[in-house]
C-alpha cells in the first residue's frame, strides 16, 4: 500500500448540488445525466470481498442485467459474484497492484450477465478516499466483448495464415522492393535448394542478380507490378542454390502502406519445370523434323515471314533454295530405309555446317531441304554458300559399311523479286530445281519466268497421268529380243502414253513421275495384265517358246505382295509362268535383302524368269548377284553404245559378259543399233540382243506379221 493518500472520489460531487460557474448551467444535473447515460457502468465500491457497491450508474442494467438498486450494497448480487470465477483473481491482483502503486488500474475480465451470457469488460478505475476518508474504488466498466472477439478472430486468422504460410506446399515469399527476402516459407526454401527459410533469406540476398537466369527479369517483374499492381504466371528460369536451373511461375502483388507507399511484394512460387519442358517439347515437335532435328515446314514458314518482313523494312533481298538429293531414291530403295535415314541425317548435318548463323535450313519432306539465305553478303555470298552446299553433299558418305555418294540439285528463288510469300517462292524454287536436275547432277539454277511455265506443265502432266492410268489411256508396245541368228525368243513390254493434252509422252518422263506420285503400282498391274494376255495369245498361235518381259519398279517390292500379284495375273491370263520374265533394276537387289530374296525365290519357284535390267549403272558389286535367283543380265545401253569404240564401254561389257557366264547367267545386250556393236558383242560371247538394229518396239497389231516374217 502506498503512502500517498488517494484523491477524493466523485460521488460527493454528484451528490452535492451546487451552482455551476458556467453561465448558470446546472452542472450537477448535466453530470447526473451524463453518468447515467454512459454506455457502461460508473461505480464506486468498497475494497472488500464482494466489491460492495456504494454507487452504480444506470448502465449496470445493460452491462450486467441488474439495475443499480440490486447491485448497490449487494442487495441481489455482488460484483465479485458476477465476475467470471476464473477471472476474479486477475481483477483482485490488478487492484492490489494499483493500491500498491499509482492507485490507477485497468483490467480486462469476464462477467456473467444475469441472463447467463459471458461478456468481456474493461474496467478502468482508481483508488480514492470517500467522504469519511476511507479507501474506495471508483471507476468505469464497459462492455468490450466485440473488440475482444474481433481481436481473437484476428489472432486466429493470423495463426491460420501463419500455418498456411509455413506448411504450404507452394512457395511463398515477401520481398522488399529493393530485392531481398523479408519472409519465405519452407516450401520456397526447398524449391530453391536451401535447408530452411532463414538460410534462403540469408543466402539469396540479391534477387535480381542471383535468382534469375535471364538478366533484367526482376526489372520486368517490377515493371509489371508497377503497371498492373500484380503479376500472374510470371514464368522465369531461376538458379537453385547448387547452380542447377528450374522454371518457376510467380504470382505476386505489391503491399501498400495506408499512405499509399509500396512496402513490399508478396506472392507465391511454383515449380513449373515439368510443364515448361513438356510445352517446349510439344513446341519443338510441332516445329521440327524428328529425324534430322531441322526446322520443319511450320517453322520454315515463320522464319521466312520474319526475313520477308525484315527485307521489306530494309529494302534488302534474300534467297530461298530448294535442295533435292539426286539419287536418294535409288539409295533408299537399294540400301533400305535405315540407310536412307542415316543419309538424311548426315545431309542435314552438312547443310547446317555450310550456312551462317542467320540462315535457316529446314527439311521440307522426303529428300527435300529448303534453305533461306539472307543477302548479307549479296549474290556472290549466296553463290558461294550454294557451291559449298553442293560440294559438301557430294562428299562420300559411309552407310552400313558401304561408301555412297549423293549429289543434289538446287533451285533458287530470290525475294522479293520472285515472290513475297512462301508458297510462291517455293513453287519457283522447285521449278528451278527441276530445271537444274535436267542439266545433270549437282547443278543449281535460279528461277526464271520460263521455268514457271515448266513447273505448271509438270503439275498438269501429273494430273493428266492420273487420269490416263485410271481410265486406261495407256497402251503397251513390244520390242523383240533376238538370238545370235536374229530369231525372236521374246518381247519386252514397254508402256506408251498418247496424251490428248501432251501428245506422245516418253516413259522416261512419266515413269519417274508415276513412282513419285504413287501411280506406279496401278500402272504396273495394267502392263503386266496386258502383256500376259498378249503372250497367252502368242502361245495359242503356236509360239509357246516366246517370253514376255515386264519392267518392275523397285517400290513394288516394298509395297505390294508381288508374288501373289504375279500368280493372280498369270492365272487370269492363263499363261504358264515360264512365258513371263520380270525385269528388275539392280537397285532392288540391294534393298531389304531378306525380303527381296524371299520374293524372288517365290517367283523363281513359280517358274518366272528374272532379269536384271540396266546392269552396270548401279551400285551392286557383281559378286553380289550370286545370292539371288537371277537368270539374265541385261547390259545397259550406254555400254553397248560405246562397246565398238575401244574405250571403257568395251571393258565393262567384256567384264559383265564374262562374269555372267561364270555365274551361268544369260546376257542380253540392249540398245544394239549398229552392226559393228553386234560384231563386238558376238566376239565377247554375247548371244542375245535387243535394239533398233533388229526391231523397234511395235504395237501389238504388228507382232503377228513380224513373227511370220521372222
Ligand atoms: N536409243 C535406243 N533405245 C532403244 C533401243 N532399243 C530399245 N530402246 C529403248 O530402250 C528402252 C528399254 O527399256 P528399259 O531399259 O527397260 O527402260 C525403260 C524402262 O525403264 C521404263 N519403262 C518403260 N515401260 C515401262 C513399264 O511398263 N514399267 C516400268 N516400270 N518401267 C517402264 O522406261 C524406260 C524407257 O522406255 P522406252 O522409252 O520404251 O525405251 C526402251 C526402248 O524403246 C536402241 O537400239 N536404241
Amino acid at each position: 500500500m502506498n503512502d500517498i493518500a488517494p484523491p477524493n472520489g466523485f460521488l460527493p460531487v454528484l451528490r452535492k448540488r451546487r451552482e455551476s460557474a458556467w453561465n448558470g448551467i446546472d452542472t450537477d444535473r448535466v453530470l447526473q445525466v451524463l453518468v447515467h447515460n454512459l454506455d457502461g457502468m460508473v461505480f464506486r465500491c468498497a475494497i472488500d470481498e464482494q466489491w460492495t457497491m456504494h454507487f452504480v450508474s444506470d448502465g449496470s442494467r445493460e452491462l450486467t442485467g441488474y439495475c443499480p438498486d440490486e447491485l448497490e450494497y449487494n442487495k441481489v448480487t455482488s460484483l465479485e459474484v458476477i465476475t467470471y470465477p476464473e477471472d476474479r483473481a486477475v481483477v483482485r491482483r490488478a487492484i492490489s497492484t494499483a493500491m500498491a502503486g499509482s492507485g490507477r488500474y485497468r483490467v480486462q475480465y469476464r462477467i456473467v450477465h444475469r441472463r447467463g451470457a459471458v461478456k468481456w469488460v474493461l474496467e478502468r478505475g482508481a483508488v480514492v478516499l470517500d467522504e469519511k476518508g476511507q479507501r474506495v474504488l471508483e471507476g468505469f466498466i464497459e462492455d468490450v466483448t466485440e473488440q475482444v472477439e474481433s481481436q481473437r478472430q484476428l489472432a486466429d486468422a493470423e495463426l491460420r495464415y501463419r500455418s498456411i504460410f509455413e506448411d504450404s506446399v507452394v512457395g511463398m515469399f515477401q520481398t522488399s522492393i529493393d530485392g531481398h527476402y523479408l519472409a519465405a516459407n519452407r516450401a520456397l526454401a526447398g524449391l530453391y535448394g536451401y535447408e530452411t527459410p532463414d538460410a534462403l533469406i540469408a543466402g539469396l540476398s540479391d534477387i535480381a542478380g542471383r535468382l534469375y537466369v535471364e538478366a533484367g527479369r526482376r526489372e520486368e517483374f517490377k515493371t509489371l507490378i508497377r503497371e498492373h499492381g500484380r503479376v500472374t504466371d510470371f514464368e522465369s528460369e531461376v538458379y537453385r542454390r547448387d547452380g542447377s536451373r528450374i522454371w518457376i511461375s510467380e504470382h505476386a502483388h505489391v503491399v501498400y502502406s495506408p499512405e499509399g507507399e509500396a512496402l513490399y511484394y508478396e506472392g507465391t512460387v511454383e515449380d513449373v519445370t515439368a510443364q515448361h519442358n513438356y510445352r517446349q517439347q510439344l513446341e519443338y515437335q510441332a516445329t521440327h523434323d524428328p529425324l534430322t532435328g531441322l526446322p520443319n515446314r511450320n517453322l520454315l514458314q515463320d522464319r521466312l515471314q520474319q526475313l520477308l518482313n525484315l527485307a521489306q523494312r530494309r529494302g534488302t533481298k534474300g534467297s530461298l533454295a530448294f535442295v533435292d538429293l539426286d539419287n536418294f531414291k535409288l539409295i533408299n530403295d537399294s540400301l533400305g530405309h535405315g540407310a536412307g535415314d542415316k543419309l538424311l541425317v548426315e545431309v542435314a548435318r552438312r547443310l547446317r555446317s555450310c550456312l551462317r548463323d542467320t540462315d535457316t535450313v529446314a527439311r521440307y519432306g522426303g529428300d527435300e531441304f529448303v534453305l533461306i539465305l539472307g543477302d548479307d553478303g549479296g549474290l556472290s555470298d549466296t553463290l558461294h554458300i550454294l557451291r559449298r552446299v553442293r560440294n559438301a553433299i557430294g562428299e562420300p558418305v559411309m552407310l552400313d559399311g558401304q561408301e555412297v555418294r549423293v549429289d543434289c540439285s538446287i533451285g533458287v528463288s530470290v525475294f522479293p523479286d520472285d515472290g513475297a510469300e512462301l508458297g510462291v517462292l517455293l513453287r519457283h524454287a522447285d521449278a528451278a530445281m527441276h530445271h537444274a536436275k535436267k542439266l545433270g547432277k549437282g547443278q543449281f539454277q535460279f528461277y526464271t519466268e520460263s521455268l514457271n511455265a515448266e513447273a505448271r506443265d509438270r503439275l498438269a502432266l501429273d494430273s493428266a497421268l492420273r487420269r490416263a492410268v485410271e481410265q486406261e489411256e495407256l497402251h503397251v508396245v513390244y520390242q523383240p529380243k533376238v538370238d545370235a541368228r536374229g530369231r525372236p525368243f521374246g518381247f519386252e513390254a514397254l508402256v506408251r502414253w498418247e496424251s490428248a493434252e501432251f501428245g506422245s509422252v516418253s516413259p522416261v518422263r512419266f515413269i519417274p513421275l508415276a513412282e513419285e506420285n504413287g501411280l506406279i503400282g496401278q500402272l504396273t498391274v495394267f502392263v503386266l495384265r496386258t502383256a500376259c494376255r498378249e503372250a497367252a495369245r502368242w502361245r495359242a498361235a503356236g509360239h509357246g517358246h516366246l517370253r514376255v518381259a515386264v519392267n518392275i519398279s523397285p517400290s513394288l517390292f516394298r509395297e505390294k505382295d508381288l508374288a501373289a500379284l504375279v500368280r493372280a495375273v498369270l492365272a487370269e491370263a492363263g499363261l504358264p509362268p515360264e512365258n513371263l520374265e520380270l525385269e528388275i533394276t539392280e537397285g532392288v537387289l540391294m534393298g531389304d535383302v531378306q525380303r527381296t530374296l524371299a520374293v524372288l525365290n517365290e517367283l523363281k519357284a513359280m517358274g518366272v524368269y528374272i532379269a536384271v535390267d540396266d546392269f552396270g549403272t548401279g551400285y551392286s558389286s557383281l559378286a553380289y548377284l550370286k545370292r539371288f535367283p537371277i537368270d539374265i543380265l541385261k547390259v545397259d545401253r550406254s555400254f553397248v553404245l560405246e562397246c565398238d569404240q575401244g574405250n571403257g564401254g568395251l571393258a565393262i561389257t567384256r567384264a559383265i559378259v564374262s562374269l555372267a557366264h561364270s555365274l551361268n547367267l544369260r546376257v542380253v545386250a540392249e540398245g544394239v543399233e549398229q552392226q559393228t556393236q553386234l560384231a563386238v558383242l558376238n566376239a565377247l560371247g554375247c548371244q542375245e540382243f535387243q535394239g533398233y538394229y533388229f526391231a523397234r518396239p511395235m504395237p501389238v497389231e504388228q507382232i503377228a506379221a513380224y513373227l511370220a516374217g521372222g
